[in-house]
């Protein structure tokens, strides 16, 4: 069961669709673009709202599944989010924009001074595309082996600085890089594959535990049940299921005649919980179910 621990949120401002009107396009206004389930435009609105920016920066949300064409057309080129429009421009790319908005705005600095901090913020800066793609990908195969060593790679970060629990001891512009996309796999390795993130990493634990405490986070943070969707819908993908009927049928007996049960069979993204097989009508319907996705199948 998904624990709602959301908090108090910001009242969020209805995302913009294929029907919104423009706003006022460079009139001085500071606009945030943002998607709100995008861990991308996340980093910047925690940015934001981490550095006291609420009323300087004003929060845009584009819904990306129903885009406005003025999106592309007059804001940015590229189409993604976050943007930033600022100053008669719009800049993009979320890394560049957390250090564009803590350089250039007044608020709490998210970079510390030290160099030898600076220059290991880079390093893990660097990392985190690698971090991602290392779980994203373990996600299709199998996660509890794949994601190990890019969650051990956070806990052994956790412990080169000892004045605080974040990765540079003080919560900086590294911490908010990596966040949106643990709170993520978090979420969905724990609620689909049964395994915590956090079990034998206690710096890792603490680290997450100290991040939600920070509001300007915790505003952002998406329901757990969207994330468990979606993600599900991503990399549990269960149409071999359906296509597969009959090589499907096949391990089944094969498994029976092996006294296995059948679903040891299927590949590992669907095996997760369980996978149930009944026979109806005297077994002229055979249902297949993957419970995991949500998915059945009815054959004769
Ligand atoms: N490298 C970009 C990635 C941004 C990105 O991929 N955003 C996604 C949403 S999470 C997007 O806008 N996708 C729309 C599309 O690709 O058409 C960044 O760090 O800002």
């Amino acid at each position: 069961m998904l624990m709602a621990t959301l908090g108090v949120q910001a009242v969020r401002p209805p995302p913009l669709t294929s029907t919104s009107d423009p706003p006022p396009l460079f009139d001085g206004t500071t606009r945030l673009y943002i998607s709100y389930p995008c861990p991308y435009a996340q980093r910047v609105w925690i940015t934001r709202n981490y550095k006291g920016l609420q009323d300087k920066i004003k929060l845009i949300a584009i819904d990306l599944e129903d885009r406005p064409a003025w999106y592309k057309e007059k804001v940015y080129p590229e189409n993604k989010v976050p943007s930033l429009e600022h100053n008669g421009k719009v800049l993009g790319e979320s890394i560049d924009l957390i250090k564009y908005v803590d350089a250039n705005f007044e608020g709490t600095p998210l970079v510390p001074r030290d160099p030898a901090k600076q220059e290991f913020g880079e390093e893990l800066i660097s990392h985190v595309d690698t971090f991602n793609k290392d779980v994203f990908t373990s996600l299709k195969g199998d996660p509890v082996q794949g994601a190990s060593s890019a969650f051990d790679y956070l806990e052994n970060a956790l412990g080169r600085f000892d004045d605080g629990p974040f990765l540079l001891g003080q919560f900086s512009l590294v911490d908010i890089a990596y966040i949106p996309f643990v709170e993520r796999f978090q979420i969905f390795l724990s609620e689909v594959f049964k395994y915590d993130i956090t079990e034998g990493r206690p710096k890792v634990a603490t680290w997450v535990e100290e991040v939600n405490k920070i509001d300007a986070y915790a505003q952002t943070r998406l329901d757990p049940q969207q994330i468990v969707e979606r993600y599900k819908k991503r990399y549990l993908n269960c149409n071999w299921f359906l296509t597969d009927l009959w090589a499907t049928s096949f391990s089944f007996l094969l498994c029976n005649l092996n006294s296995e049960h059948w679903c040891c069979r299927l590949p590992q993204r669907c095996r997760i919980d369980c996978c149930e097989l009944s026979f109806l009508c005297n077994q002229i319907w055979v249902v297949f179910i993957c419970w995991s996705c949500r998915i059945y199948s009815l054959t004769t």
